[in-house]
This record gives C-alpha cells, structure tokens and sequence, in this order.
C-alpha cells in the first residue's frame, strides 16, 4: 500500500494549504472533492473536529428505524454478507438513509467502540454540511458512488479512515438510503468502492423485488375480493381446459365446492363446448352466449360470456368465463321493460252492480290458476282486470308480460312469444332470444287482443296451453313453461269461429274463466264516482283543488254514449280540467262533440246500447242548461249591480271566466 501511503502524504499538504490560505493548485484535486471541500468551508465546518454532534434521539430514531425497516431488513444480510468479506481488517458496513442519519453498522465491534469518539452511533447525522467530506454525506450530495480515502476528508478526525459510499435508489430511481464501508486509511483501495456498489446493486434488486411482490399480493388481494364480490359467476380456466378457480357465486350455480371444481374439467361441465373451444383454442372471445351447464341439480340454462387470459407476449395461457343463469338475466329483462302489473282490484271504480259481478268473477279467478278470457269494448278495463287478477294471484311477484297480438307484424308473432334459436333465420340476434312466454315463468302472460291472432299461432298456442312446454324456432328442445294465461278481446270470438279465423279447440281452452267487462254506457251509475275520482287526479295534477262539479256536467255525460268506454271517458275528463277557468266544473267545459254527438255516436247508434234513453237528447238538454246559466249569471249581475268581481265571485269564477261565459251566451 506504498502508493496509498503516498497518496495520502500528498493529499495532506493539499489540504493543509487549503485549511489555512483556502487554496488549491489547479488540478492537485479532483473537481469534486474540491467542491465539496469549498462547501464545507462554506459551511463553516470545522476541520480539527469531526465528530456528528446531531444526532437523533431514541423516540426519533425509532420512529425513522420504522420507516426504514424495509431497507434496514433488505440491506442488513448484504452488510454482514461485505463485511465477511473483510472480516478481521477492522472495516465496518454501515447503512444511513437519505440525509445520512446512520441506520445500522455491521463489523469490527472494537472498531466501532473506537470510533465512538467520532459518534458513529446509531441516529447521528453524517451528513457533508456536519461533517464535512466523508464516504457518506458526499455520495448523497454528489448522488452517486464515491470514494474519499484520508486526508481527502474535510475533517482531520477522519484522516486514518478511507470510506466508500453508494446511494441506494428505489426503483423509481428516487434516493432512499446509502451504505458505506469505512475502514483504515492504509487499508485503501478502489475495489473497495467496487464491492459496496455491488452490494448496493444487490439491495436494489431485492428491494425492487420485495416491491413487485407486494404489488403481486395487493392485485391478487384486489381480484381475490373482486372474484368473491361480484354478481356473475365466474371461472378461471388453463389452456387445457382445467377450472383452476371458481367464485363462490360459480359454486352456488354450479352446486360444486371450490376443491370439487379443481379437479374438473370444462368438458365435465358442458355438453357442447360451443364458442369455448375456440376460446381455449384460439383464445377467440365471446359475448352472452346461451349454453347448458351442467350443475349438481340438474342442467341450467345460463348466459355466458368468455374472455382469454395471455401473457405478456400474447401467449394464450387460459380463460376466464362469466356465467349467469338466465333466469336470472329474464328477470332483469321484465324488470326494465316494465313487465309489471300495476293496477290491484282497488284501483277499478265503480259500485255498479254489471262492473261489480265482473270484479267478482277476477277475484275468483285471482284464486285459481286457470285460463281467463276477458271480453269487452275497448276502453272498459280488460288489461287493466288482468294486472288486477295477477296482483291478486299466488304469482304476483313474478312478472307480468302483456303482449298485444294485434300489434305485432304477423310473422313475428312466432318468435315475440316462442323466442329464437341462434341462427333460426336471417336477422336472428346472435345467441338466440327467450320468447315473451320465457320472460313470462313464474308469472303471468296477457295475450291481448287474442282474436288477432293468426291461425298458425293459434296452433302453437294451443301446444303450449297443452303441454306446458315451447319450442324455440329454429330449436329442437322443448322447455317447460310455468305461465298462467289470460287473454282478451274485443272480438266475438264465437263469430270469429264461426267464419274459421279463430279455432274453437283453443277457445275452450282459453275460456276457462270468461269475464265480459261491460261498456260504460251500461253502468252510467258509475259516472259521477268516476268522474270525480279523474276530477281529483288531473286537477292535482294541475295544482287546482276543491274544484266544484255543476250537476249539469253530470246529467250530460251520462248521457253520452261513451263509445270509447272509460278511456274515452278519463280522457274527456282530463281535456275539461285543462280548459276549467273558475272554481267549479260546468257546462262549458264539456267539449262539443259530447253536447252535439254526430249520429254515428249517438247512444241510438251504438249497438247494444241499452241504457235507460233519455227523453230528452243531449242538444235540447244542452240548450236548457244553458238557459239555467244564462239565469243564474243575470240574477247575479243585477245583485251587484254590474260589478263583475262580485258577481264572479258571487258565481265561483274568475273574472276572465264571467266575460268569456258572458260572450257565449250572448248577454
Ligand atoms: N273501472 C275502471 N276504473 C278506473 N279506471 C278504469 C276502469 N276501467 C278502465 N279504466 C281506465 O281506462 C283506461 C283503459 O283501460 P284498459 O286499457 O284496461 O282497457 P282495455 O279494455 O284493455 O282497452 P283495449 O281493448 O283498447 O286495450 C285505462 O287508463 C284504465 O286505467
């Protein structure tokens, strides 16, 4: 070490001259150790001391040795793992984190002891600024490897020792640490730098290691919990086809246990592997398939969807499936296509005896599950008798799916109530589609307008009233339906048998319970509670309240008759609370083609009108009324001696009211 010895003579006469005139021979000193010799000078470091008079104290230590302890643990075994290496020639390892407070020092115990008069204690602060040039505080300030041998420290203290520091970095490259071997100055030599580095290399990998497993737990922590929360069940396939995890709704489904599962294969689970043997071949996705499992109850239809797992290169590695039973999936379906029945029996007005007996017969038929054909004009209540019947029933909390067979093109109708097989024709939906009788299990189906449909269907329908089971078109299974029937028309069915549009086979078999739903102008007894019930809706709707209703209006509309039933008549009952001005419901609200109804709906012209006639029609009643308006206005107006706000007021009115009537009977 003749050279070192040397070199250190030489370092000293540099930095004596520097000490005591601050100068340096241009070039005598390498550019940064010069520097950081002019910033400890700067920082009135003084150079006959030495010692870290900074340090931590125990309750600071302990807390900064717990926001090191991954470092400190990582880079403990690499300390003892370089001081073996040196064991015996009085070198220390020693660890301090970024500021360079000391973490942890392995080595020559006696060393260490001797250089407690430096404070080489654990917690104290060799940083530059404090110490001056040395194997620890430079490196972090220079931020990278340095060697600082002799008298090339700032401080004469430190001139017997040569120090070899490196930064370590995170893998974000952000500096977290430094470790150091520090040894006697004659001891010198750059390979010693060299091993630190290689040590510090070491920590990093491990410390980058320990942080890619840690990240590996949290993401298998956050699929593990994603795996036990979501909804879908879900299984995780090899390339081979082998269930290497199933979630815990898979296992409800599927009726196996997670280490039943890891020993099957999909072909355990499935007849047709379908779409996902491409998927396990090609790693070819796929998107809500319909496919038959098999579970430990039985076969389940359920709607899957597939997804391949590749690895970084792209290499198909397995598959992941999503499973729903499809039930499941039917259920959603009648949720937001509003597949619900609204009305209950309390919701259908009237006290009259015809309504009354037929609300009779739907409660009775509410009680058993037989098929129901529900007959009457349009407008008298039948759709709303079938949610009454289903509300009623033990299936009201299955869904209500209302089809209206004369609204549907003639060939659809097939497939809007058998459903599809995937590729049953052109224009098919990939996959398939449950028909309206599938969306309908567990509850009940309303067959509207029944009279409309076709002859063909009528068939289908009648295997279905039959068997209990549908076929798909295009399919060549048969499923078992669980639907209760109700069904209605406006037609004469029993004409329509007699003309051979409709099958008398499946009359019968819908005719189970027949409710005949009578036209409005059969009960007008009903009208007045009617009229107020709709009275009160619309006018709430408007924000009016305590609105009157004039007798008159009364006597008029039931005098009508109502060809449009109870719609026609709610809805002539919304149009005169848009129109009413005052406090009270009166004639001339009643719109014109009630007071003058065109022949062809006079009660005389509507067949089977048969309620109680009139002697007087609605014009010269109308003429009569008015007359008793225009009295009643005059006898108030001369009261108050022609001050319209009285006598509106007088009149329940607003003004604009009194001079609107005012106008229309001409006074
Ligand atoms: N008895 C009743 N009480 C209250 N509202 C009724 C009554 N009957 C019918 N309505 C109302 O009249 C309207 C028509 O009823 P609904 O649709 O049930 O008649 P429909 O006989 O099925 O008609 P269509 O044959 O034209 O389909 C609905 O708004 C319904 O709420």
């Amino acid at each position: 070490m003749a050279h070192q010895a040397g070199r250190s003579t030489e370092s000293w006469v540099i930095w004596d001259r520097f000490i005591r005139e601050g100068k340096i021979e241009p070039g005598a000193l390498g550019l940064e150790l010069e520097a950081s010799w002019r910033r400890c000078k700067a920082a009135g470091v003084d150079p006959l001391a030495g010692r870290s008079t900074l340090a931590l104290g125990s309750a600071a230590f302990a807390a900064l040795a717990e926001r090191k302890q991954d470092l400190i643990r990582v880079a403990k075994p690499f300390m003892e793992n370089l001081y073996s290496l040196v064991a015996g020639s009085s070198f220390v390892v020693l660890l301090f984190d970024e500021q360079g407070y000391l973490l942890e020092a392995v080595g020559d115990q006696d060393r260490i002891l001797a250089s407690q008069d430096l404070n080489l204690n654990k917690g104290a602060l060799w940083a530059e600024g404090e110490v001056g040039t040395n194997g620890a505080g430079t490196p972090l300030v220079l931020g990278r490897p340095f060697q600082v041998s002799g008298a090339e420290h700032y401080c004469q203290k430190h001139h017997r020792w040569t120090c070899s520091g490196a930064p370590i970095v995170d893998p974000r490259g952000k500096t977290i640490g430094l470790l150091d071997m520090s040894g006697p100055v004659d001891e010198t030599h750059i390979h010693t730098l060299g091993l630190v580095m290689a040590a510090v290399e070491a920590i990093q990998h491990e410390l980058e290691l320990g942080q890619k497993n840690q990240e590996l737990t949290l993401l298998n922590n956050r699929l593990s919990s994603i795996l036990l929360t979501v909804t879908d069940g879900v299984l995780v396939l090899d390339v081979d086809g082998a269930l290497t995890q199933i979630n815990p709704v898979a296992e409800r489904l599927l009726a196996i246990s997670s280490p039943q599962a890891a020993g099957k294969r999909m072909t355990d689970l499935i007849q047709d592997l379908g779409p996902i043997r491409e998927l396990l071949e090609w790693g070819q996705e796929f998107l809500d398939r319909e496919l038959e499992l098999k579970s430990g109850r039985g076969a389940i239809q359920c709607i899957v969807s597939g997804k391949p797992i590749l690895d970084e290169g792209g290499v198909l590695k397995g598959a992941v499936l999503f499973v729903n039973p499809i039930n499941r999936i039917k259920r959603l379906i009648n949720r937001f296509s509003g597949a619900q029945a609204t009305f209950r029996f309390e919701d259908i007005l009237g006290q009259g005896g015809v309504l009354q007996r037929a609300v009779q017969l739907g409660q009775l038929a509410s009680a058993n599950e037989s098929n129901v054909l529900l007959t009457g004009e349009s407008g008298t209540g039948k759709e709303m008798f079938a949610h009454a019947i289903h509300n009623q029933s033990e299936r009201r909390k299955g869904p209500f799916v209302a089809v209206n067979c004369g609204a549907i093109p003639r060939e659809l109708i097939a497939s809007e109530l058998f459903g599809y097989q995937d590729g049953a024709f052109t224009g098919a939906a990939r996959g398939g589609r449950p028909g309206k009788f599938e969306l309908a299990s567990g509850g009940t189906i309303f067959l509207d307008e029944i009279g409309d449909m076709p002859l063909e269907q009528q068939i289908a329908l009648l295997r279905v009233l039959q068997d209990k089971t549908i076929t798909r078109l295009g399919g060549d299974r048969s499923f078992l339906v669980d639907v209760r029937i109700i069904c209605a028309t406006h037609k004469d069915l029993r004409e329509d048998i007699r003309k051979g549009t409709f099958r008398q086979d499946l009359f019968y078999r819908l005719n189970v319970s027949m409710i005949k739903l009578p036209p409005l102008r059969e009960h007008p007894e009903d009208i007045p509670e009617l009229l107020e019930a709709f009275v009160h809706k619309f006018a709430a709707r408007r924000g009016i309240s305590g609105l009157r209703i004039d007798p008159s209006v009364i006597d008029i509309l039931q005098g009508y008759a109502w060809p449009g039933n109870i719609r026609e008549f709610q809805n002539v009952v919304e149009r005169m609370i848009h129109s009413v001005q005052g406090t009270a419901l009166s004639m001339s609200e009643i719109p014109e083609e009630i007071l003058h109804p065109s022949e062809s709906l006079s009660p005389a012209a509507v067949p089977g009108f048969s309620c109680p006639v009139r002697t007087q029609g609605p014009a010269s009643l109308r003429e009569q009324l008015m007359a008793e308006e225009r009295e009643k206005i005059q006898t108030c107006l001369r009261a108050s001696k022609g001050n319209m706000t009285r006598a509106a007021q007088e009149l329940g009115m607003a003004r604009n009211t009194l001079y609107r009537k005012l106008q229309k009977l001409g006074l």
